[in-house]
């Protein structure tokens, strides 16, 4: 089966949930999050705002705003694909992306590269980690200086429901692989290569 075909299916398995669903699981997050001792430590966290249907981080947001951690949203680049990571706290000034999605400016606005956990957004992931995105290719992009040199990089955490994981899918030369997966129920790791 070809991406679309996955993503097609894939988005459909997360429509499926109900709010109350939704809902009980985004408050989870805080807690779940907190499981595991390398995200803990992380004092720069990426997150992103969710679009319909994804997986709501914002408690989880809150929550590591008010615990002094530094997080950032992504904002996309007037040009190219290579995404900016800026600072969200009580300063930031928001608007909306050409997608309607919410990013903020803040002084502090970083390359992924200087965070040290990024939790990425999906549409689907395997058993192996490899990731399915919306198809605009903003994170393989923004992260293909990290490949074949992942010790400099943040650790990629995909952040999605568990309906959204699958045996396996096609992959594509740029595709990154993510370390660690989060999910209603609990934390995955990925063997590295
Ligand atoms: N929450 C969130 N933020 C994110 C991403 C994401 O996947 N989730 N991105 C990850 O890359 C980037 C934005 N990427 C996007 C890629 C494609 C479309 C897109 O095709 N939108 C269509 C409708 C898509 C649909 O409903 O199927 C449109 O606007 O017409 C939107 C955003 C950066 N921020
Ligand atoms: N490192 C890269 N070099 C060249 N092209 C790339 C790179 N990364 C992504 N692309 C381009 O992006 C397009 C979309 O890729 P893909 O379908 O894998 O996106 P995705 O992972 O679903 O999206 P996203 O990362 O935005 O969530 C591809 O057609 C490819 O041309």
């Amino acid at each position: 089966m070809e991406k679309s075909a996955w993503r097609k299916r894939l988005k459909a398995r997360r429509r499926a949930l109900s709010p109350s669903q939704r809902q009980r699981i985004a408050r989870a997050l805080p807690t779940r999050f907190a499981q595991q001792a390398r995200a803990g430590k992380a004092r720069r966290v990426g997150l992103f705002w969710p679009m319909p249907d994804e997986i709501d981080p914002r408690p989880l947001l809150q929550a590591l705003v008010q615990r002094g951690v530094a997080c950032y949203l992504p904002a996309l680049p007037l040009h190219g694909r290579r995404l900016w990571f800026t600072r969200c706290d009580a300063r930031s000034r928001w608007y909306h992306n050409r997608y309607q999605i919410p990013e903020c400016r803040h002084p502090d606005r970083r390359r992924a590269e200087k965070l040290d956990l990024l939790l990425l957004p999906l549409v689907g992931v395997d058993r192996q980690g490899y990731r399915l995105g919306m198809g605009g290719g903003f994170y393989d992009a923004t992260l293909a200086s990290l490949r074949g040199r992942r010790a400099a990089g943040p650790w990629l955490v995909g952040l999605a429901y568990a309906c959204q994981q699958v045996e396996a899918l096609p992959v594509d030369s740029w595709d990154i692989r993510l370390d660690a997966l989060l999910t209603e129920q609990g934390w995955q790791r990925f063997p590295a290569r």
